[in-house]
């Protein structure tokens, strides 16, 4: 197992890297700019699994939706497309694992879709084979109408998985601003989102503290900043929220679902909360126990998310539909979650 393949970073600090908070950036005297810190540089590859969309140095300032790294166009097509998809880890050893099977699954552009499932039945597996951190064994993977190596080139999305990540010798507002100084933003622009985008996690008051001066879910938050940071056209979240209390979680969900509406932004979401799901997404994917197949696909049809969203019997049918789907319960051909509710005028 690689580390590219657990998503883990063992050791941030490269060799030569400072680790007692010594300045982080390095001056270019012509310019009055800080440029990327040598350290941060050098673990770019290692930390691309948690990063939030760090971009590959010498791709500064392309359109990651618009075009290739080549500068060829991309037709406008679905955001993910998984055909046949397996994944089978250490194959042909004792340990061999089949982790997901025969998975189908299309993200239109814009859209929000949700994986739950078991624990153990693939959802992260899924999410990585989209993000290129590890292969298939079968089938094929497209991001934005390109392999998903090549999306991986062409910084076609960002990343916000399980464990922040974050570079613990850079203050709070150099994480969030590291993407943005590897696509070349002047010192004055990256300074500026960086700002914005605390505000937008509460964190406006900690922009110059470090890592582990925070708690886990202060992290989490910063690595959400950082992956917004790009405003990239399609996000791969992992269990952002998981460790966040219930009221930043609403209240992030919320936003993420403003910035996703505004930008067009597509989403696939890996969460263990139903509620989660419903409520963010146009659609759930429900998958089984491993090997992690796709059981039912729920749509969800709430309208524009409001105060009254989560108290609204259309939130609460689609919450049941999920979970009978969860428990194994045959799939009805029934309407979408909410849309029986508003045929039937049933107070939302
Ligand atoms: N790099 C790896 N090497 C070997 N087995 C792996 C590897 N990564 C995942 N697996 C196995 O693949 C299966 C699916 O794991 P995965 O992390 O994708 O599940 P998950 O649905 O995201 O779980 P959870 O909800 O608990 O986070 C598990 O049995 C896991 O042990």
């Amino acid at each position: 197992m690689t580390e590219m393949e657990t998503g883990a970073v063992t050791d941030p600090a490269p060799a030569g890297a400072v680790t007692d908070r010594a300045p982080d950036a390095v001056t270019d005297p012509a310019e009055g700019e800080a440029v990327v810190d040598r350290a941060a540089e050098a673990v770019i590859d290692r930390v691309m699994p948690s990063t939030g969309g760090v971009i590959p140095k010498g791709r500064a300032g392309r359109a990651a939706s618009a075009s290739t790294a080549s500068g060829r166009p991309v037709e406008p097509g679905p955001a993910v497309e998984l055909a046949g998809v397996a994944k089978v880890f250490n194959a042909g050893r004792p340990d061999e694992v089949t982790a997901l099977d025969g998975v189908d699954l299309t993200v239109g552009r814009g859209e929000f879709v949700s994986l739950i499932g078991p624990s153990g039945c693939g959802k992260s597996t899924l999410l990585r084979l989209v993000a290129d951190l590890v292969p298939p064994t079968g089938g094929t993977v497209r991001v934005a109408d390109r392999s998903a190596r090549q999306a991986r080139r062409d910084l076609a999305y960002g990343i916000a998985f399980q464990q922040a990540g974050l570079l613990d010798w850079r203050t709070v507002a150099r994480n969030v601003e590291l993407p943005l100084e590897l696509r070349g933003l002047s010192r004055r622009d990256r300074q500026g989102k960086a700002r914005e985008m605390l505000e937008l996690v509460g964190l406006a008051d900690f922009a110059g503290h470090y890592p582990d001066q925070l708690s886990g879910g202060m992290q989490q938050r910063v690595a959400i900043a950082r992956a917004l940071a790009v405003d990239p056209p399609l996000l791969l979240m992992d269990e952002p929220f998981g460790a966040l209390d219930e009221m930043t979680r609403e209240r992030l969900q919320d936003e993420l679902l403003r910035i996703c509406a505004r930008k067009g932004t597509s989403a696939l979401f890996v969460t263990h909360s139903i509620p989660e799901a419903v409520y963010l997404s146009d659609r759930v994917v429900v998958m089984s126990a491993r090997p992690g197949r796709i059981v039912e696909i729920v749509g969800v049809e709430l309208g524009e998310r409001t105060e009254a969203t989560r108290q609204s019997a259309a939130f609460f049918a689609g919450i049941t539909r999920v979970r009978e789907a969860l428990r194994g319960t045959p799939a009805r051909s029934a309407p979408p979650a909410g849309a029986d509710q508003a045929a039937a005028g049933a107070p939302a």
